[in-house]
């Protein structure tokens, strides 16, 4: 574990007593949490917590659904836009932010196509231009050498873990200021989860990284900060090396101590 000084760090993105309803279900209190830039944060905390609904909420993956609501803000760094703000456009956002799934999630395209997808979308045609993004984003996602021959190929095909590597390339294409992981490895063996933790340690030297895992262990090895969330709030933010060793709060002490959850 890597202790970091806060006071050293830059804020890429924090949220302002942020509530969010499902319809007339309130499923967050209040949050109001910091995400530094070059860091990894971790959400932990017990099943139905709310941390799938706090890390939707930056990516405006609710607005899929009507009757969703959020109150509060969402900031973004440095031009301190307001993600959840109605005036946002959550397309623009989602370029911005990028989001891997528990699952890894590839398109029924080939391999190429899955990576030059946002770019595509955001109107670059170019075939050289693409190519490159899509060179540099496999590179990044630590896949290049394992796919390079077969491109074309159909993403499908690949291994569980080569298809989540992709999924980071897809959303790396875009050269996205955050990155979202919602508890990336849960699906993957252990050699393949190994990988997706050295990925996101050096992803980090790029972007801000918030990920949400049920896994003490992988909070500890790859989290520069951990949030606590236990029924819709925030229950305690530290430095992960504190959390894990001397939290704050008796809540937080028995869910790392794995008393409850
Ligand atoms: N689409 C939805 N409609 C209504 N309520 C929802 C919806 N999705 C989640 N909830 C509720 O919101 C609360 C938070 O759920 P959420 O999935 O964010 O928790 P979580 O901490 O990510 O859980 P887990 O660790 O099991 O994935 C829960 O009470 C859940 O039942």
């Amino acid at each position: 574990m890597k202790a970091l000084d806060v006071s050293q760090t830059v804020l890429k993105a924090e949220s302002q007593g942020l509530n969010f309803f499902y319809g007339w279900a309130q499923a967050l209190h209040g949050l109001s949490l910091p995400v530094y830039d070059r860091c990894v944060t971790a959400l932990i905390g017990p099943s139905g917590c709310g941390k799938t609904t706090y890390l939707r909420c930056f990516n405006r993956m609710h607005d899929l659904y009507p009757g969703n609501r959020y109150e509060g803000a969402v900031i973004l760094y440095p031009d301190r836009v307001n993600i959840v703000g109605p005036e946002v456009d959550p397309i623009e956002v989602r370029m911005r932010i990028g989001m891997v799934f528990q699952k890894p999630n590839p398109f029924p395209k080939s391999i190429y196509e899955n990576v030059a997808y946002g770019m595509r979308i955001r109107g670059l045609s170019s075939k050289a231009d693409l190519d490159l993004v899509v060179e540099r984003a496999l590179h990044e996602a630590a896949l290049w050498g394992e796919v390079k021959d077969r491109l074309q190929a159909s993403a499908m095909n690949l291994s569980g873990g080569q298809q989540q590597r992709l999924c980071i390339a897809r959303a790396l294409a875009t050269s996205p200021e955050l990155l979202l992981f919602d508890e990336p490895t849960s699906a993957l063996d252990p050699t393949a989860t190994a990988r997706i933790e050295e990925l996101v340690t050096e992803l980090k030297q790029k972007v801000a990284i918030v990920i949400v895992t049920h896994n003490m262990q992988q909070a500890a090895r790859v989290s520069d900060h951990t949030a606590f969330m236990y029924e819709g709030r925030l229950v305690e933010f530290d430095r992960t090396e504190k959390m894990f060793t001397n939290p704050s709060v008796k809540l937080t002490e028995d869910y790392v101590t794995g008393r409850f959850g």
